[in-house]
């Protein structure tokens, strides 16, 4: 059993692939082995969390996730704990790995309750797994599952959060909030976007002895982010080695957004940054940053750059695009020319143009602006986010970031990635700017679009991961903070 250690490209299974791994890994081995193999992995991980648990509640559901649940009841009573087992399921209709659990249960002289009373040092949740459809819980499993958030002990879920999809990390309205989720066999997508960050708690996987060439048959759903590399800057390099980029963006009202990317770029280890503002008030120089350069936007030259396009773009951002689109330049599509794209068939044509020519492009939309480009609503992308990244990725033949908690990188050519870094003190104004500019840096220094967006958006979380607890983190501090995790 390992806990899931961040930074390592972890493949991640979907529910279809799960069940055929677990079909052909039963196959191999005597009849019941691998609920039993699962009821070991939770009781040992139960021991583990809450060594000092006496009395553990283990609310079982009507299939084979209860089933876990019973086995592991039976470790734990033989351990010397006082467990409290109740079941949803019935003899005569749960399936069969459960049965031959639940007569393990009597045989060891387990009574199965039909409530759960007192308090408890420990709740083990295996109501459902990735048998878990998305209709809300009712009746007893909704009481239980109350009762095991309200518990105030600490809250183990086997193999997924009941009331968590598997694939899409989307939540029943009451779902358990677990402190530790033990995930069976293979690791799943949904823990680790969406609503499945604050679900889970921290994730282990137990592989329930599988060989390795059982696992590796199928290609994952997808993988998480891993660390970037770090590489050292050669000492006969100058700053046209780590290329230019242009910020094109700073409408009316909203030119720090502007400089907010040009100083991401900037401390992410870009040669030289130039900055086009799309007003017309006339500033030359950010004090903070002289190493910007300010000039006007048609004096830029396209194609000796990349060029980051949107950040605080407004409306005006939309005559400037089909330069930028029509360039060979590597570009980073955010905020407004993302928004002004959706709302404009002729730039959606330069756009699929572009990317149909191999120009390396990438787009960073939050779920409201992926929302925009697919003519859905924000609440469709977020009910499933790893298909709404693909479907744009093939739409416009170019990588994409669909941000947020778990934020999504996905391309034609590769399978999608979850990043497991970032956490909440993101969610303020700006550091989707921040993002862009990092992105950009990346392209400058000759990455692809694929990699240059995991790299970015892994360091990009993994500042506010890493940020001092009380200390205030805003877009600003956090490209401050950019030169501390930037490779070169
Ligand atoms: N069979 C085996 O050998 C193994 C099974 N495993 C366990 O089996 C689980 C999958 O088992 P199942 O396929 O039986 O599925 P689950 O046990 O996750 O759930 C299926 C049952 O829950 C009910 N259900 C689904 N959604 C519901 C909802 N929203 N409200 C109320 N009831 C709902 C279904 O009607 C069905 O009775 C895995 O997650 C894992 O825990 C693992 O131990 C690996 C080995
Ligand atoms: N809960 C979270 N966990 C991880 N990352 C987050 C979270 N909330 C926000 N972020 C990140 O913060 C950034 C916010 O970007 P965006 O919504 O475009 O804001 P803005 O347009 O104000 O810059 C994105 O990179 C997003 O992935
Ligand atoms: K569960």
């Amino acid at each position: 059993m390992n806990k899931t250690i961040p930074g390592t490209r972890h493949p991640l299974h979907g529910v279809d692939q799960t069940r055929r791994i677990e079909q052909t890994a039963a196959q191999a081995l005597p009849a019941h082995t691998l609920m039993q193999r699962a009821g070991l992995a939770v009781a040992r991980l139960a021991l583990a969390i809450a060594p000092h648990a006496q009395r553990i509640w283990i609310a079982c559901g009507p299939g084979n996730n209860g089933g876990d649940g019973l086995e592991a009841a039976i470790h734990l009573q033989r351990w010397g704990k006082q467990v409290v087992v109740t079941w949803l399921g019935q003899t005569e209709s749960a399936p069969a790995d459960t049965v031959a659990a639940r007569l393990r249960l009597q045989d060891a002289g387990i009574l199965v309750e039909s409530m759960p009373s007192g308090d408890f040092d420990l709740c083990i949740d295996a109501l459902l797994g990735i048998g878990s459809q998305l209709r809300e819980p009712q009746g007893l499993m909704a009481d239980w599952i109350r009762q095991i958030n309200a518990s105030g002990a600490p809250i183990l879920s086997v193999d997924l959060p009941t009331g968590l999809h598997a694939d899409t990390g989307q939540a029943t309205a009451v779902h358990v909030q677990a402190s530790h989720t033990l995930n069976l066999l293979t690791l799943k997508p949904g823990l680790f976007t969406a609503q499945g960050r604050d679900a889970a708690g921290t994730v282990w996987c137990d592989t329930l002895g599988l060989e390795l060439n059982v696992l590796t048959a199928l290609a994952p759903t997808a993988y998480l982010n891993a660390q970037p590399i770090k590489t050292r800057r050669p000492h006969a390099s100058h700053k046209g080695s780590y290329g230019d980029v242009a910020v094109i963006g700073g409408a009316h009202g909203m030119t720090g957004a502007a400089l907010l990317a040009a100083g991401a770029a900037l401390y992410a280890g870009t040669g030289r940054v130039f900055v086009g503002l799309l007003n017309d008030q006339s500033v030359t120089v950010d004090v903070r940053h002289p190493e910007l350069m300010f000039r006007p936007i048609q004096s830029l030259d396209f194609s000796a750059m990349t060029v980051v396009c949107g950040c605080g773009g407004g409306q005006a951002v939309q005559p400037v695009l089909c330069d930028v689109l029509s360039s060979p330049a590597p570009v980073v599509l955010d905020a407004d020319a993302l928004n002004v794209i959706a709302t404009d068939n002729v730039l959606q044509t330069e756009l699929l143009a572009r990317c149909a020519r191999q120009a390396v492009t990438v787009l960073t939309p939050h779920p409201l602006e992926a929302a925009r480009l697919l003519g859905q609503t924000a609440q469709q992308v977020q009910s499933d986010r790893l298909t709404a990244a693909q479907t744009l990725a093939q739409r416009f033949a170019c990588t994409v970031v669909l941000k947020g908690s778990g934020s999504i990188i996905a391309s034609p050519d590769h399978l999608p990635v979850i990043n497991p870094t970032g956490n909440g003190r993101l969610a303020s104004a700006g550091t989707g700017d921040v993002l862009a500019g990092m992105v950009g840096a990346e392209l400058a220094a000759g990455k692809t679009g694929f990699e240059a967006a995991c790299r970015a958006v892994y360091r990009h979380g993994a500042l506010a991961d890493t940020w001092p607890p009380g200390a205030p983190l805003t877009a600003q501090l956090l490209v401050l903070g950019g030169c501390d995790t930037a490779c070169r």
